[in-house]
């Protein structure tokens, strides 16, 4: 392979869709963003145009494709895409009968409930190592063939295909040609048997999902299939060379490849992963999940999943009429502490560590005496609180003190969170030099298929704790009691979209 022969790597996100060029020593040589818009059409849902989803793929592609010009060739795509996001579309017309139900919808939540109530919950973490919960796709697949007319019968009769983002993307990319996902994102499905590496016919049958509209799941770092022609800008027959969930590709591009490292990327939500030596079961609210398959090798990870977190700051940017997060964090920056204020951005639910659906935003501690710009400080730190509640429950999973953080995303530029960070964790937190890792290590897993090595991103800086323990110890029992004021917030029926 040549120098001039590049990867064009994909992240396709909640908020927005990159394509980057990055060259064989991880370099970012090239790269273009879109935004996307999400849609919240009742309290708790939460979805987006699966069709614009694609256009934007497209056109960040064409722009990449523009910026390379003649200097380079493009050898190959790589997929890294927000994950428990669902599609289901026509086979035949690759239309989608439905919007892409994204991660953070909580539609599903009374068919979870059900399934909980009928006593099948350890059984479906026993088998995908995932708490039930309404984040996971299998009971919005259920959801999307119940509702949509005609859709179980055509499902059935195999007029239909389901798939998450990158498996949808392969999908539009190849013209139809091609339907698979790889291990990492099957196993965020809540239908994938992790144990056995398959689709686990008795959670399909449970979740009423049908087999038959599944991917086929391949190793992350397979020849998926080539670009057909006239799709993209790239050249027909540019082939898919690693498909990756985004928070499993950022582990990725940190360079980990054993156990001992944890790792944050702040985005929209936030996922804590570290690389376990097999399959384990977490006793303490994390998901097991499968990080990546290479070279025929499965590797196995512990992750906990915040739902919102980057997305609390420019939820509260919004509720104060301010620009956007980067404006909220310098309002945050105008005092010196949140003045007792605490935000619990529970905003769809709870993720790990406490999977509770039900919960809801709490700001507590107010006073006459707050100002916008301590709500702002709340909304930042609440970031850092739920990062160090996942950090701690990981950390009673693998036995031992995790050290240090690598953090990654758009968030982890943050100089003031990260340095609340380490102060809450009581742990140095190291930053990336680049925030787009999840890209870089998408394109370093498909590189690794072609034998060559991408070295991890290198660390920006290191933030040591410098708070006072006392001080930590009062920020850590504000929060934990604000968080107990969020797990009891009643419920309507209405909040779970009407279903009872
Ligand atoms: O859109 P992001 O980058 O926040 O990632 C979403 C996660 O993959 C959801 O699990």
């Amino acid at each position: 392979m040549s120098a001039s022969e590049l990867i064009l790597a994909i992240d396709q996100g909640t908020t927005n869709t990159k394509a980057l060029l990055v060259s064989q020593t991880g370099k970012v040589l090239h790269q273009a963003s879109v935004p996307n818009q999400v849609s919240y059409p009742r309290p708790g849902w939460a979805e987006q145009s699966a069709l614009d989803l694609v256009a934007g793929v497209k056109s960040v592609i064409a722009t990449v494709f523009d910026l390379a010009g003649s200097d380079h060739v493009i050898a190959g795509v790589a997929i890294s895409n927000q994950r428990e996001s669902i599609i289901v579309w026509d086979a035949s017309t690759g239309e989608p009968i439905g919007p892409c139900i994204i991660w953070q919808c909580r539609r599903s939540a009374d068919r979870c409930d059900a399934l909980r109530a009928a006593g099948h919950a350890d059984l479906i973490e026993d088998r995908t190592g995932l708490a039930l919960d309404p984040l996971f796709p299998a009971a919005k697949i259920a959801w999307l063939l119940d509702s949509v007319p005609g859709a179980r019968v055509r499902a059935e009769q195999g007029e239909l295909r389901a798939g998450t983002v990158d498996s949808w993307l392969l999908w539009t990319l190849t013209d139809g040609a091609v339907h698979a996902t790889d291990h990492s994102n099957a196993s965020r499905t809540q239908l994938f048997n992790t144990a056995t590496l398959e689709w686990d016919a008795e959670l399909c049958a449970l979740f009423d999902v049908p087999q038959r509209i599944l991917p086929q799941v391949k190793f992350s770092d397979a020849h998926f299939g080539d670009i057909a022609a006239g799709v993209t800008a790239l050249p027909a027959g540019t082939p898919v060379l690693a498909m990756i969930g985004d928070s499993h590709a950022a582990l990725f591009g940190h360079g980990v490849r054993a156990p001992g490292t944890v790792k944050a990327t702040y985005g929209t939500g936030t996922s804590l992963m570290t690389l376990t030596k097999q399959r384990v079961r977490s006793r303490h609210g994390m998901s097991s999940t499968i990080a990546w398959s290479q070279s025929c090798v499965v590797h196995h990870a512990l992750e906990g999943n915040i739902s919102v977190s980057g997305q609390a700051a420019s939820f509260m940017a919004g509720l104060l009429g301010g620009k956007d997060a980067a404006a909220l964090s310098a309002l945050a920056q105008t005092v010196p502490d949140s003045g007792g204020v605490t935000f619990v951005p529970a905003l769809v639910g709870l993720g790990a560590p406490h999977w509770r659906a039900d919960a809801r935003g709490a700001i507590v501690g107010m006073s006459l005496g707050t100002k916008p710009a301590h709500l702002a400080r709340a909304a930042i730190e609440a970031i850092a609180f739920q990062v160090a509640d996942v950090h701690a429950a990981m950390e009673q999973d693998i036995g031992v003190p995790l050290g240090e953080l690598r953090a990654d995303g758009g968030a982890s530029r943050n100089a003031e969170l990260m340095q609340f960070q380490s102060d809450i964790l009581e742990c140095p937190v190291v930053t990336a030099s680049a925030p787009e890792v999840s890209a870089i290590g998408a394109a370093a897993l498909a590189y690794s298929g072609l034998g060559i090595a991408v070295p991890g991103v290198a660390a920006a800086r290191t933030v040591n704790p410098i708070m006072d323990a006392q001080t930590r110890n009062q920020h850590r029992q504000r929060w934990q009691a604000a968080i107990a004021q969020a797990l009891v917030q009643p419920t309507s029926n209405k909040d779970n979209g009407g279903h009872s």
